[in-house]
């Protein structure tokens, strides 16, 4: 099966089932290109525009402690472009639970916060929350999200854990955001991908069952999004990030080129 005719499967399956997922644009990818050199480009907030108006339904932000992708700096911006211009979209943000965080958080007030228990040695977020023995903090860190108003999402693996999945209730999260990592890197080998998009899909009718909403990212690409939003018709929001901002650099490489002949003078 081409990777074409994947998407298409995927997609008339979903359409009879199911609400489309909203997509969220991550910009840690762009925020990270940015910061290779002190210029504004390419810009955070502009590129985020860009993702509004083209039907985004939201952006998505995971500013980490050394600020090697988000700055602090960028947040405000972020906010003031929802609030300004996009007023039904949502701002997510992502992040470990210190206390410095928090305090973004309660500045910025996103729509939604995405706890994930990433260290700040990681290079990325790999695994999703230990429920069992990070009771106590989540209770104590979602309490204090939940009094301020906002939608919490705990970062979870694709492990079919009942117990597990229902501290996450307990604790008083909202949804889940599945870890789809392991599923993104199988994109050589269908057979592997579809044994984690089943564990996964068993993963969200528990999450759903016990009353959580399931988002779901990283590492999620256009060739495998449609088959793992089929097998989880609940699936409520996906954020993207690495793949999607490739994808913008592979569509957009050939017009830039153009632009860029042109200032050189040819007649393009
Ligand atoms: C929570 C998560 O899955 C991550 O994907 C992360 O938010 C992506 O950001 P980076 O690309 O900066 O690691
Ligand atoms: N919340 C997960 C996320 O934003 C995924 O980012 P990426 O892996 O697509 O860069």
């Amino acid at each position: 099966m081409r990777e074409g005719d994947r998407l298409e499967l995927g997609q008339a399956n979903r359409e009879e089932t199911a609400m489309p997922a909203k997509l969220s644009v991550n910009l840690n990818a762009i925020a990270m290109l940015r910061n290779r050199r002190d210029l504004p480009w390419p810009s955070v907030t502009g590129l985020g525009r860009i993702a509004l108006e083209a039907g985004a339904s939201g952006l998505t932000v995971h500013p980490r402690p050394d600020q090697r992708h988000i700055r602090f700096s960028d947040l405000g911006p972020i906010r003031a472009l929802i609030d300004g211009s996009f007023p039904d979209a949502e701002f997510n943000m992502e992040g470990y639970p210190e206390e410095g965080f928090l305090r973004l958080v309660e500045e910025h007030r996103p729509e939604q916060v995405t706890l994930v228990p990433d260290d700040p040695a990681q290079a990325t977020s790999d695994h999703g929350w230990d429920f069992r023995k990070e009771r106590k903090l989540l209770e104590v860190v979602v309490g204090r999200l939940k009094a301020l108003g906002l939608r919490v999402s705990l970062f979870a693996d694709g492990t079919p854990d009942r117990d597990a999945l229902a501290i996450a209730r307990e604790v008083g999260a909202d949804r889940i955001e599945l870890y789809t990592g392991p599923y993104g890197g199988c994109f050589d080998d269908p057979v592997r991908a579809g044994q984690l998009a089943e564990e996964l899909g068993r993963t969200a009718d528990i999450a759903v069952d016990l009353g959580l909403a399931v988002n779901a990212g990283h590492d999620l690409t256009v060739a495998n999004l449609p088959a793992l939003a089929a097998r989880i018709p609940a699936l409520a929001e996906v954020s993207i990030g690495h793949g999607l901002t490739a994808d913008a650099l592979e569509y957009g490489m050939a017009e830039t080129v153009r632009r860029f002949r042109r200032a050189c003078g040819e007649a393009v």
